[in-house]
């Protein structure tokens, strides 16, 4: 039976789930067309398709009687997996959580003047409708959070300008919370920002992002081109807009709204003092309040702005802000690194260059590659979605539980190899873009993105030398068409650069790119919703991921600079030890929820190196600390709460993906006592459907501590890993009928 949503209680059903279609590009670039009925008729669509969109015509694999032994789950989970695969050999997803992504896109797209596809409208609308809070009706800064001021208040928005009344029942609730939440008055910066772009809040109320920042020497430790690349690349056009205080036109409809987003007090709008409230955030969205020094270098600066700065000075730096802009599109074919500065690139774009421009029509091509439909509606997604990561992993993992021997899986790796080998970097960024070299390296999501990151790389490298060198994958692939050995080395320099080896945090790895300037500039955070936003920082995951692609390179080349090798797998484990809380044991997990997830890959990383729970205080104190969290069923349930609070929170309810984490961790580590594993083992396996799946439960994923987002792989990759390496462990036999844990 079909299941209904919130959307259909109030009469918005859904769009013809039979006439969309996912266009999927070699470099695993995603486009949804929605077809007439006469072009759908010739125009079969895919399974994969009718999986995405829960529609009662996805024909899952058969189902089996009964599933006895692990190995068997490991391989009905790849069964199901497989008919997620795109040709091009990658498995798309809807990459969601944070509630402020298609936000932005739709207001960039009011903003220029660019028509939506009222079908994609009708999408985005019950996307948001679907995801207003059951209770109060409003939006968090993510799915599974509280109503904030922030979430409620642009996707209020978001909600009127792609039509739905004042007076409509969602409406009329969310406007309430967002008076109870003190209206738009209290929202943080990037709320008031693309405010006062909409000409709904004054500029004069949203704190500065002075370019001139950016005209400053990079040997100043302030330069943001030594800031986090996201928050770089967030406040290049903010900066741009903000000073020169860009709004788009005014007309009726954001007149009406300027009327509803603001308690009744306060209104009208032309008497509100927006001056007066640049630092008021609403208290429940506050997360990182700013420093003093950060308040008194905003009063400073707008004093600048208002009284000293000359207009050369603006044009000058706007200038330069502008041509950094352009750089970024060269590097990523106007996709730019996500869709938050995609949006504000397109807005600046459009009031550069014009929308008639061959730049700006590109921005209208590019935002498609970010919206992806689900059965609760069409979204803007994360990134363009995580193309490499989620296939690295495929190919590792089915491996890794031996699954590659059959024919089913054979040629489903083969398809996540090519699409690896097409997606390593093969040119360098545009000069002066503030960017490290880049060939050789893998991104998250597709080529043409363009951002490496450490542990994508590593991953991708990994999974890339671990096909060519197995005993039935690697003699399909002719020499000639290996990857070359000059493209391995570009892939380890890479990765080597990322390792910070200066002054901060030794050894360990970052995200994109070594840590380029003191943590303290952390006390300059502007964005008061998120933490860890302005440097880079020590990742123990990247780290870990980094240990396993040089492991993995140095076995099969151990010529290559063997003494850099060692010693920056050396110095890596040496930081992943040390990230080890003393007291408990546990590490703290920055893109995944939480201690459970570091857990799984700082157990793996020192595995790598032969440290297990009989030979390393470390690897017991690890696994110690999990088996603590495992619940009365077998399975662990750590809430995005411990993200937040650098505190272990249970949800109570244990989840697949979190037991699969543990799991592995324990079998890698060789925790002494198999009981808990075969419980942990035996939950997996209860949980699977005799089809092969394994249903949502929780939010997986995380950022900057404060924002969760889904990776819809990880339900099929983790367990199908864990019940491998069990199998392995354990011989093929274990676990009959699921019960072996029992005396
Ligand atoms: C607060 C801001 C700047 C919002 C924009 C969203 C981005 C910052 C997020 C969305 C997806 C995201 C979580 C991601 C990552 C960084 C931050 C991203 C890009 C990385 C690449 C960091 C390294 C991680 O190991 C992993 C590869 C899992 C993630 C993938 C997604």
């Amino acid at each position: 039976m079909t299941q209904r949503y919130y959307s259909d209680e109030i009469g918005l059903p859904p769009s013809d789930r039979s006439l969309w279609r996912l266009r999927v590009s070699e470099l695993g670039a995603s486009k949804w067309e929605f077809l007439t009925e006469e072009q759908a008729r010739n125009d079969p669509q895919k399974n994969s398709t009718k999986y995405h969109l829960k529609m009662d015509t996805f024909e899952p694999p058969a189902a089996e009687e009964s599933i006895v032994f692990p190995i068997d789950a490991a391989k009905k989970g790849a069964e199901f997996f497989s008919l997620l695969q795109e040709e091009s050999g990658v498995v798309l997803h809807q990459y969601i959580g944070p509630m402020f992504m298609t936000t932005g896109w739709v207001f960039s797209s009011y903003f220029t003047n660019s028509p939506i596809n009222p079908v994609v409208k009708h999408e985005f609308i019950r996307y948001i409708v679907n995801n207003a809070h059951p209770v109060d009706g409003g939006w968090g800064l993510h799915t599974v959070d509280k109503s904030t001021c922030f979430g409620t208040t642009i996707n209020y928005v978001l909600l009127r300008l792609l039509g739905l009344e004042k007076d409509h029942p969602v409406c009329v609730k969310a406007r309430a919370t967002l008076h109870k939440l003190g209206g738009a008055i209290g929202l943080p910066h990037w709320g008031k920002a693309w405010l006062a772009l909409l000409n709904l809040f004054g500029w004069e109320g949203v704190n500065p992002a002075p370019p001139e920042l950016w005209m400053l020497p990079y040997s100043m430790f302030i330069h943001p081109g030594r800031w986090w690349v996201h928050t770089r690349c967030i406040y290049l056009p903010l900066a741009y807009l903000s000073a020169n205080r860009s709004t788009c036109k005014l007309d009726p409809l954001l007149e009406e709204i300027r009327s509803e987003i603001y308690l009744p007090r306060q209104l009208p709008y032309e008497s509100i003092d927006f001056s007066k409230h640049r630092n008021t955030v609403c208290g429940v969205d506050l997360y990182y309040p700013h420093s003093r020094t950060l308040d008194t270098l905003n009063w400073v600066v707008c004093k600048y702005e208002k009284y000293l700065r000359p207009d050369w000075l603006l044009k000058k730096s706007s200038k330069a802000v502008y041509e950094l802009i352009k750089k970024e599109c060269a590097n990523s074919d106007y996709l730019c690194i996500a869709p938050v500065s995609f949006a504000f690139n397109m807005i600046v774009t459009y009031l550069e260059e014009g929308p008639d421009s061959y730049a700006f029509s590109r921005f209208m091509e590019r935002r498609e590659d970010v919206i992806f439909h689900g059965p609760l509606g069409m979204a803007v997604m994360g990134t363009n979605g995580g193309q490499v990561w989620d296939t690295a992993f495929m190919c590792q993992y089915l491996i890794m539980a031996g699954l590659e021997t059959d024919p089913k899986f054979h040629d489903m790796i083969m398809r996540g190899y090519h699409f690896l080998r097409r997606s390593q970097f093969t040119d360098e960024c545009v000069d002066g873009s503030f960017r490290d070299k880049r060939k050789g390296a893998w991104p998250f999501s597709t080529k043409t993105q363009g951002y490496t990151v450490s542990d994508c790389t590593a991953e991708a490298m990994k999974a890339i030398l671990m096909i060519e060198n197995n005993d039935s994958l690697g003699k399909y692939i002719p020499m000639e068409d290996r990857i070359a050995r000059k493209d391995l080395e570009d892939a380890v320099e890479r990765i080597l650069f990322i390792q910070n080896t200066g002054s901060f945090e030794f050894g360990s790895f970052s995200s994109y790119e070594q840590i380029r300037a003191t943590p303290a500039l952390e006390c300059l955070s502007p964005a008061e919703v998120f933490n860890n936003i302005m440097v880079e920082y020590p990742y123990v995951e990247c780290t870990d991921s980094s240990v396993f692609g040089l492991v993995s390179f140095s076995t099969y080349h151990p010529d290559y600079k063997p003494e850099i090798i060692l010693k920056s797998i050396d110095t890596a484990i040496a930081y992943i030890e040390d990230a080890q809380d003393k007291f408990d044991g546990s590490w703290y997990g920055s893109w995944g929820i939480c201690y459970t997830y570091a857990a799984m890959f700082a157990v793996e990383a020192l595995e790598t190196v032969g440290k297990v729970y009989s030979t390393s205080e470390h690897v017991k104190k690890g696994l110690d600390f999990l088996i603590s969290k495992q619940e009365e069923d077998g399975g662990w349930s750590e809430s995005m709460k411990s993200c937040e609070t650098h505190t272990y929170i249970p949800t109570g309810q244990t989840q697949v993906v979190q037991t699969a984490w543990a799991t592995i961790a324990l079998i890698l580590g060789e925790y002494p006592d198999r009981r808990p594993i075969d419980k942990a083992i035996q939950l997996i396996m209860e949980r699977q459907s005799l089809h092969g799946e394994w249903n949502f439960e929780y939010i997986e994923g995380v950022f900057n501590h404060s924002c969760a987002i889904e990776y819809p792989t990880y339900r099929f990759l983790f367990p199908i890993k864990a019940l491998g390496l069990y199998a392995r462990r354990f011989g093929g036999n274990a676990v009959p009928g699921g019960k072996i844990f029992l005396e």
